[in-house]
């Protein structure tokens, strides 16, 4: 299992996202209660043209939350508010805002930039922000350019620039760091917490989880599905003759081989000691014998063995389709009863139970 594929790290990918975008609802909110005041500001000093354009940055940024309001869409309102950001500091440091006082907002960049974007997409687009300020800087005779800086404030500006950029960038990578360390730990804990730590397969508690999340598809959309309850014969004179680390080594093999006889779709899970459960999506009850005699089979003909030694192992196996029972713990109930009629019948055999509404007939296939 990979961080991206699992289930822990996606549910954390999207608490983290919504935090984000929770983040930059107050955030745009801010921005617009700032500009607000400081065209308020501006328009009481005589600035009137600088007021109206700080009124009218107001126009995207509601336009921004409208839209994500709407859409859901999380790129979008990332971006869009970066955009009209962007576009606002630029025009406050071409125009120097209020006694050139504009720049000030260049330092917002850097923190912005690493929370909204990743380290290498914030890093390019710091560099665009600073060639910005060195054109701004550099040429105050082009068009857009209103404001003259002197020597000083430049080398200041820039110097405190890129060492707040660099202490950013240090943070959200020290940040990401101890984050993805912990998605690991949970990656672990959670892999632990599904698998049999013997045989590799699911446990219990996962494939529990796994059936009931099967049955609400057939509830709601009728995909059938299938279970086969798994035995390994007289298992207890394996243990007894060759002794408990031979069992153990024919757990593990038998649950690699039936690794090799499932679908990837399908789940095969420890039950309990030396029961298994198959849980086999869209599968009726035919198809599930095939597959659990195909099973039987194949272990009967395998060569279990333990230290030289070959260890005699069969299965015995009582399937049940979804369409003969009416829950889960009808399915499993029927199932046990099928191993047990399997068990009785001589093992190393596959019981099918097969019942339509005014018949109900067993038959077992012959080992
Ligand atoms: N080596 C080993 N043995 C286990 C493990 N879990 C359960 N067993 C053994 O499996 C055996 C099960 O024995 P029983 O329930 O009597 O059934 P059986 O001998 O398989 O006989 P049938 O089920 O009737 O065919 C017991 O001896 C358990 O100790 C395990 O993890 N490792």
């Amino acid at each position: 299992m990979t961080r991206d594929s699992s289930s822990g790290y996606q549910a954390a990918r999207k608490r983290e996202d919504a935090q984000v975008s929770r983040v930059l609802t107050w955030l745009s909110l801010t921005a617009i209660m700032f500009l607000v005041g400081f065209g308020s500001k501006a328009w009481y000093s005589d600035h009137s043209s600088h007021a109206l354009i700080l009124w009218a940055f107001i126009l995207p940024v509601l336009a921004n939350m409208a839209w994500f309001a709407q859409t859901g869409n999380r790129v979008v309102q990332k971006g869009g508010l970066l955009v009209v950001i962007s576009i606002l500091f630029t025009y406050l440091i071409a125009s120097g805002g209020e006694g050139n006082t504009g720049p000030l907002w260049f330092y917002v960049f850097p923190p912005l930039l690493f929370f909204l974007t990743n380290l290498k997409t914030g890093t390019m687009i710091l560099l665009l922000v600073y060639l910005v300020a060195v054109v701004v800087f550099q040429f105050p005779n082009l068009p857009f350019v209103l404001a003259e800086y002197d020597s000083d404030f430049k080398i200041r500006f820039f110097a405190s620039l890129i060492f707040e950029s660099i202490f950013c960038f240090v943070l959200e990578a020290s940040r990401l760091k101890a984050r993805n360390e912990l998605l690991d730990l949970a990656l672990t804990h959670e892999h632990a917490a599904k698998t049999d730590e013997l045989t590799g397969l699911s446990n219990r508690r996962d494939i529990v989880n796994r059936l009931s999340e099967e049955f609400s598809r057939y509830q709601r959309s009728g995909h059938h599905f299938s279970i086969a309850l798994i035995d390994l014969d007289l298992f207890k004179n394996v243990n007894d003759q060759y002794g408990h680390n031979a069992g153990d080594a024919a757990l593990k093999q038998f649950s690699h081989l039936v690794q090799t006889v499932i679908r990837q779709t399908d789940v095969a899970a420890r039950w309990g000691g030396e029961e298994f459960l198959l849980l086999l999506p869209d599968t009726s009850l035919i198809p599930a014998l095939t597959l659990a005699e195909r099973l039987r089979s194949e272990v009967a003909l395998n060569n279990f063995s333990f230290n030289r030694q070959d260890l005699p192992i069969t299965m015995s196996a009582g399937i049940c389709s979804i369409a003969q029972a009416n829950s889960i713990d009808d399915m499993l109930r029927q199932a046990d009863l099928q191993l047990y009629s399997a068990k009785e019948a001589g093992r190393n055999r596959i019981a099918p139970r097969v019942r339509s509404q005014n018949t109900d007939t067993r038959s077992e296939p012959s080992a």
